[in-house]
């Protein structure tokens, strides 16, 4: 999308009603927008089901072609995936670029990559994207340059096989290369897993606030200002899954990690290039939800983000709902309800309920008990002083008396100096 000066038409179809379309329409003029492009138009059709040809009705399409006139559009925009075939018929009727709800999206990522690896998925899924619709982008390109022709059509089908199999080539290049950055966080991941901190997980739509809710939380707890995330009010703020520790003055510490936000309709390549950086999501220990409550539409919102854990395969991690922005309604916060808590990250409020929440559900095995640790162990008693939440300790004839809450593990790992225990 490097030309200048964009105007679009923005075009969808409702199939059978769907109560989201007019949200689904309003976002799509967003992630537009998020390109740079106007909107100077827009147009809507009801259908039982697409036209296989040209997606929209073929009366529709004069009436795109009217208002593409009459607004002196350059440009379409579909609200669906559309197929190499349809792009390439609705280009030649409607004489100007096509394009649809995907492109925009990974084009919005593609310039949102700042990391090797978020790079790396992006360009693969536009590259897996671009490969079946070689033929259609190379006659718009012929177009754009003022011959159409069919003169040369042989010579054009070599290029366009000698194009495939470079693309082909460079997916394979890139994969690899991915490969390498992805085993790298899997060896740190494993290692984090050692060391048995729980993770908890900023899961939601874009800008709900998850980054926000992350920033707070390590402000709480007084982590260096250079770790903070960034937080803004924009599609697809954050593409890379950043893991933090939070500390916490009783030693029971856990790991929080955000990630990138969903949308609706997220292009299929791109889940599947992302599965890697949704991995540290997937072996999380509870996962936080997080809600922009002061969007009407929430719910399907709600909806939209379970469906896409589905679809990378995380169904049944213990969740909490975060319901964030709930400044900007008129429910009293901070309240928690169960497994909801309504709260406001920008303005600070219900920070601590949150972090109340989380500990309650994630430091469930811990065990109050009392070791007595002879003093040729000194090890221990160091180890348990920076894992375990110290209550007392004494020092006595037989070695270090410690009172305190550990981990079962620990419990388990050094049941031969525990004298007294209450689960
Ligand atoms: N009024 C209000 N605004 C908020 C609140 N929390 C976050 N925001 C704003 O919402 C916008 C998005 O916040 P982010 O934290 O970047 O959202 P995100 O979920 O990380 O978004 P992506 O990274 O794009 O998926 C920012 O402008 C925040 O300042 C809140 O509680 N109240
Ligand atoms: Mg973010």
């Amino acid at each position: 999308m490097e030309q200048l000066e964009q105007k679009a038409i923005l075009v969808g179809v409702n199939l059978n009603h769907q109560e989201d379309f007019e949200y689904s329409m309003e976002e799509l003029a967003n992630l537009a927008e998020a390109c740079d492009i106007e909107v100077v138009g827009t147009m809507t059709q009801n259908l039982p089901r697409v036209n296989k040809s040209h997606y929209i009705g073929t009366g529709k399409s004069g009436e795109v072609l009217a208002l593409l006139e009459g607004q002196e559009g350059n440009l379409v925009i579909f609200n669906d995936e559309l197929s190499p075939s349809q792009i390439r018929n609705l280009e030649a009727d409607l004489q100007c670029k096509v394009i649809d709800r995907t492109i925009l999206i990974l084009d919005i990522f593609a310039r949102r990559a700042k990391t090797r690896e978020a790079q790396l998925q992006v360009e693969i899924a536009q590259l897996k994207y671009m490969l079946p619709r070689l033929i259609g982008l190379r006659e718009s390109l012929g177009r754009q340059s003022g011959g159409v022709g069919t003169k040369n059509r042989g010579a054009g089908e070599t290029r366009l096989e000698l194009d495939r199999r470079r693309i082909e080539e460079k997916i394979t290049v890139m994969s690899k290369e991915l490969e390498v950055l992805v085993s790298h966080r899997q060896t740190q991941r494993k290692q984090r897993k050692k060391n048995d901190v729980p993770v908890v997980s900023l899961v939601g739509y874009t800008n709900a606030g998850k980054s926000t809710i992350m920033n707070a939380l390590m402000e709480q707890f007084s982590t260096a200002p250079e770790k903070l995330v960034l937080e803004k009010d924009m599609l697809f703020a954050t593409l890379e899954t950043s893991v933090r520790n939070i500390p916490q003055p009783d030693n029971k510490s856990f790991l929080l990690t955000d990630t990138v936000g969903f949308v609706s309709k997220l292009p299929h390549h791109l889940i599947k290039a992302f599965r890697s950086t949704l991995e540290e999501v997937a072996e999380a220990d509870l996962l936080i939800h997080v809600v922009d409550y002061s969007n009407p539409e929430y719910d399907r919102l709600i909806d939209i983000t379970i469906q896409t854990l589905k679809e990378i395969g995380i169904t049944d991690i213990p969740t909490l709902y975060a319901y964030n922005k709930s400044d900007l309604t008129d429910r009293h916060i901070p309240q928690v309800e169960g497994d909801k808590i309504y709260l406001a990250a920008k303005p600070r409020i219900g920070i601590p309920e949150l972090v109340e929440a989380i500990r309650e559900r994630i430091f469930k095995d811990y065990i109050r008990c009392d070791m007595l640790i002879p003093y040729d162990q000194g090890a221990v008693v160091s180890y348990l002083n920076e894992s375990a939440h110290i209550l007392s300790t004494e020092y006595e004839e037989a070695g270090t008396k410690i009172s305190m809450e550990c981990r079962l593990s620990d419990y388990g790992k050094y049941k031969q100096y525990v004298v007294e225990a209450t689960e």
